[in-house]
């Protein structure tokens, strides 16, 4: 039996029983000062890792609070090694600057030995242009990014202060929204706001805010815009989620909408409010070095978990006197996720799941694995291309395309119910669209009729859809069911964001389905595994069913 909640390792790993704290305000403080790693039932991870803590002490934590929480709740006596670890970490935070000197990057730290840890790192000594007085490095400018990340690499953290531009901008929240109705931003999305505006300037201007999916962080964005009344540039996942910020800060904000720029097709125009997208301003040069020559006050890196990737890090180098991070989650397939932190700041703000459910914002979602056998055909096809080494490619898609799908989905689809249906594959969802005349967005449709069909789902005018890709980006409304037929690998930002589209605020008293149909022995079922695990350690509930299970009493008995 254990007498108090916490069990905190040596390592800095904390195990939390979930059960003694019930309204999860003990998870919810760890993440001050802690990564969370996973939470399934029962037991969730943490870890005190060197830049949780630096970033703590950003925040204004000292090294004796930490400590005192993590005994005051620990059934553990804390090992000395880890006190003094804290102690030591928590210590160096402002032992290392970045600043700009005569178009130079200037990297100065405190003492001699931080330096010579630094040289000794040969990626960064190879970057290093020339070694200054009083513990100065200069580098190129263009290299700041590049080294960030690599100083990230060896736990070493320096206060960016080379953010120096921005221009203002007067814009307020309305009271009551241009489509009539009345405006608060709720408690928990205040808290985040002024989480980032009251911790940002300690680290030079850049942060991160954690939150799930459909918990508002767009509110939480344009609360910080209006805060800091600065010029604003919003890079976006694509352009359905440009439209959607566009249509929030016109809803909710006073400010004309010839003062909010679509940045994507030439000729290009620079508002004082730009929306862009990740991909569209990588692909263009010339599109961004015109974006970048104009002084920000702030960026806002949407879904940053895209970010990390290498055509798109580049974006992490606009000119502006803040930067604003928001994720759901900074889960990559790459494990690169963490590099936001080194690019853009520490993380201010994390909301868990578990905490919008206390709250009463979350909407119970049950999840369900139904395991079919391959057809007689496709397990032939399947043998076949595993025996002449025809690739995963191929058995993913044979394993997705099994024709035995088709019995789960005649027990799953109900007519009654309000229910989506997840496909990466395009032409699966347009054969099941077929089969079950069900409305289908694909990108044979441009933009409005896509729309448009979103708009019907929402409106109740017909209660099932079928989306690829493509239907990522869209909202959708009070959904019953989630099926999912076919999936992108193991990918589990790809399923947190599935999950995410359940994620209500109206109807948080109604318990929605989340089904994922899979073909059993196949690499389809060890990829499911992976996305199985990650939603777990979110805290949702699988059950597993197979084909005969569904058949005899579908997913509710
Ligand atoms: N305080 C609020 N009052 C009323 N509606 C709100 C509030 N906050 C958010 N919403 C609504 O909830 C929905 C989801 O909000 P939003 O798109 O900002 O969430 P999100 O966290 O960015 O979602 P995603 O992860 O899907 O991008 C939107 O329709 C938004 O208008």
């Amino acid at each position: 039996m254990y007498s108090k909640p916490l069990i905190v390792h040596i390592d800095g790993t904390i195990f939390l029983n979930n059960s003694m704290d019930p309204d999860g305000r003990l998870a919810q403080t760890l993440t001050e000062f802690t990564d969370l790693i996973k939470m399934p039932e029962g037991v969730y991870t943490f870890k005190l890792t060197s830049f949780s803590l630096w970033s703590a002490a950003a925040k204004g934590y000292v090294a004796a609070e930490v400590i005192s929480f993590l005994k005051s709740y620990s059934h553990n006596k804390l090992g000395l090694y880890l006190e003094e670890k804290i102690n030591y970490v928590m210590n160096q935070y402002r032992r290392l600057r970045l600043c700009e000197s005569e178009n130079y990057l200037a990297l100065i730290a405190k003492d001699e030995k931080i330096i010579k840890d630094i040289l000794s790192d040969k990626s960064i000594s190879k970057l290093l242009v020339s070694k200054g007085i009083h513990n100065t490095l200069y580098f190129k400018m263009s290299d700041k990014i590049e080294l960030k990340q690599l100083l990230f690499k060896i736990e070493l953290y320096a206060i960016d202060e080379t953010n120096k531009v921005g221009r203002s901008l007067d814009i307020n929240f309305l009271r009551t929204t241009r489509s009539g109705k009345e405006f608060t931003l709720r408690d928990y999305q205040l808290e985040a706001a002024e989480s980032y505006l009251d911790n940002n300037a300690s680290v030079g201007g850049g942060g991160v805010v954690i939150m799930p999916p459909r918990s508002g962080k767009t509110c939480v964005g344009l609360k910080i815009v209006e805060s800091l009344n600065m010029t604003t540039l919003i890079i976006t996942e694509n352009e359905v989620s440009s439209e959607k910020w566009k249509q929030e800060i016109v809803d909710k904000m006073d400010l004309s909408e010839n003062s909010i720029e679509l940045y994507k097709k030439e000729p290009h125009k620079v508002a004082p409010i730009t929306i862009t997208d990740y991909a569209y301003i990588t692909s263009d040069r010339k599109a961004f070095d015109l974006l970048n020559s104009y002084e920000w006050g702030l960026v806002i890196f949407d879904d940053v978990h895209r970010l990390p990737a290498k055509t798109y890090i580049e974006t992490a180098n606009f000119e502006s006197k803040h930067k604003l991070a928001l994720a759901a989650t900074l889960e990559r397939s790459d494990n690169q996720g963490n590099m936001v932190y080194a690019v853009v700041g520490p993380k201010w703000y994390e909301l868990l799941p578990q905490t919008l459910r206390t709250l009463g914002y979350l909407k119970s979602i049950e999840c369900v694995e139904v395991k079919v056998p391959l057809s007689e055909k496709d397990k032939e096809l399947y043998l076949y291309s595993e025996k002449n080494n025809l690739g995963n490619y191929k058995l993913r898609e044979i394993a997705a395309f099994n024709a035995m799908k088709k019995e789960a989905l005649n027990v799953l689809i109900n007519p009654h119910k309000r229910t989506l249906i997840a496909s990466f594959y395009k032409d699966l969802a347009k054969k099941i669209s077929d089969e079950y005349n069900i409305n289908y967005i694909g990108d044979e449709s441009d933009l409005t009729t896509r729309l448009q069909v979103v708009e019907k789902f929402n409106k109740d005018e017909i209660n099932s859809l079928i989306y690829t890709l493509l239907g990522v980006q869209f909202e959708f409304t009070n959904i019953d069911t989630l099926i999912s037929v076919s999936y992108r690998q193991a990918s589990t930002n790809e399923e947190y964001l599935r999950l995410g589209k359940l994620m209500e605020i109206d109807k948080c008293s109604e318990v929605a389905k989340f089904i994922s149909i899979i073909s059993t022995d196949t690499v389809e079922e060890s990829d499911y595994r992976l996305r199985r695990k990650s939603l777990i350690n979110y805290g949702f509930r699988f059950s597993i069913f197979d084909l005969a299970d569904l058949q005899k009493g579908g997913v509710d008995s």
